[in-house]
């Protein structure tokens, strides 16, 4: 602190000779630097209440108490074994460490990605906004949803693709989120943009939902049932809920079928991307496949949309780009001085670097075609039962 004080007195010393006119060369230059450099710290740090993305000086652990954001870090870190393949050890605390997972990582999702915690391929001549609500409406087309159709949206975040399903089809979106500190930001997102009649987030399990049975005309996850321990727990919930002849689609996070787990390269990056993004374990498409069918669905379509389109970009695009621009970089930066200046919680530091290794776990997983953030698996519950 002393050398703050120093800097401050001789900022302080230079600021009064510029008020009274006796700036020489030097002083204009310290003042000069003092405020360009307080401007740049103001900006890059600044609330910024809803127009974009919230400020870096806005981050937190979610529901966590600031003090307690590194003790939780920690525990979450323990509960994944280290030998190959083993994933999350107890996996009776699966759902727990799962909420506490987006507790610690909602607001750095929501600072340096955006309201649709899912990855999407790059349409051609595209932005990334453009290509999210694309590959989100596809849903809302697929489910044939329309205005008085009930929609319920299985792990919905803090309500991104809700809002665009709700607002293309008209169709009323009920969205189901473990972690209550998305239910905040997703009632915040839609009543500051007016969808809040179409859009409702609750907080509840979606392996034990708090709906009664043949509720609802349709339902689709995006790349949210790969938290479960089990497919068929999540899936057989959601086919309680849904009426007879409903459909339900899900992007899934899979292994594909280059994965090899006799190849410890493959399996390795597999457990840095269940680690990194909180996941049990990692199902094969066919394994998803198997429990949709299983649980009484009838298998409509099944396709990976990661390698669909002959002309879309990778989905991993987006995160090579924020890499290779260096704005991961500049985005360390920003969170170790929020995390040094105590704005942030202590603890959050590990939290990104955390993202920032399995971004590149991700990416790897995109390049050698093991992983999908996205395999599209259409379900449907038979007329009657
Ligand atoms: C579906 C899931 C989450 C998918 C994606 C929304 C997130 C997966 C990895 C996340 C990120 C990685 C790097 C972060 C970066 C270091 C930081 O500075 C800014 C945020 C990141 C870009 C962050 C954003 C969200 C992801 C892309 C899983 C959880 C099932
Ligand atoms: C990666 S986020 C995707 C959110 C949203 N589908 C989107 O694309 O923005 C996964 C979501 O699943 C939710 N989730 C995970 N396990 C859950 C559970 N057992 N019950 C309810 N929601 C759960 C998380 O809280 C989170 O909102």
């Amino acid at each position: 602190m002393e050398y703050l004080d120093k800097v401050q007195h001789s900022f302080e010393h230079a600021w009064r000779d510029v008020k009274h006119g006796k700036a020489d060369k030097e002083t204009a230059i310290t003042v000069g630097a003092g405020v360009a450099v307080l401007a740049g710290a103001y900006f890059l740090l600044r609330p910024r209440r809803y127009k974009k993305k919230p400020g870096a000086s806005q981050l937190t652990g979610g529901g966590i108490d600031r003090e307690k954001v590194q003790k939780e870090f920690d525990d979450y870190a323990k509960a994944y074994g280290d030998k190959p393949g083993e994933g999350i050890t107890e996996r009776s605390k699966t759902t727990e460490l799962v909420n506490v997972f987006y507790d610690l990582v909602t607001d750095l999702y929501e600072w340096g990605w955006g309201q649709s915690f899912h990855f999407s391929p790059r349409l051609p001549g595209k932005d990334w906004a453009s290509s999210e609500a694309a590959h989100e409406a596809r849903l809302a087309a697929l489910l044939k949803l329309g205005p008085g159709k009930k929609c319920l949206d299985v792990g919905c975040g803090v309500g991104g693709p809700m809002r665009t399903i709700a607002s293309t089809s008209g169709a009323e979106v009920t969205g189901i989120t473990i972690n209550d500190y998305q239910v905040s930001r997703a009632k915040h997102h839609n009543e500051k943009l007016g969808v809040q009649d179409l859009c409702n987030p609750v907080q509840g399990n979606f392996l034990k939902m708090p709906f009664e049975k043949e509720t609802f005309d349709g339902a689709y996850a995006i790349e949210a049932t790969c938290h479960a321990n089990k497919l068929e727990e999540v899936y057989g919930e959601v086919f309680r809920v849904l009426k007879p002849g409903g459909m339900f689609c899900s992007y899934e996070w899979v292994a594909t079928k280059e994965f090899d787990p006799n190849d410890p390269e493959h399996v390795r990056i597999i457990d840095e991307i269940n680690f990194g993004n909180g996941l049990p374990e990692m199902r094969t498409y066919k394994e998803a496949e198997q429990a949709g069918k299983h649980v009484g669905f009838e298998l409509v379509g099944s396709v990976d949309i990661a390698v669909a389109s002959p002309v879309a970009g990778p989905w991993y695009g987006r995160l090579k780009w924020l890499r290779d621009s260096g704005l991961i970089g500049v985005n360390r930066t920003l969170v170790n001085l929020v995390s040094f200046l105590r704005i942030a919680p202590t603890g959050l530091h590990d939290v990104h670097e955390m993202l920032v290794k399995v971004s590149l776990s991700l990416v790897q997983g995109g390049e050698s075609g093991v992983f999908s953030p996205m395999h599209l698996l259409i379900f449907r519950k038979p007329d009657s039962e």
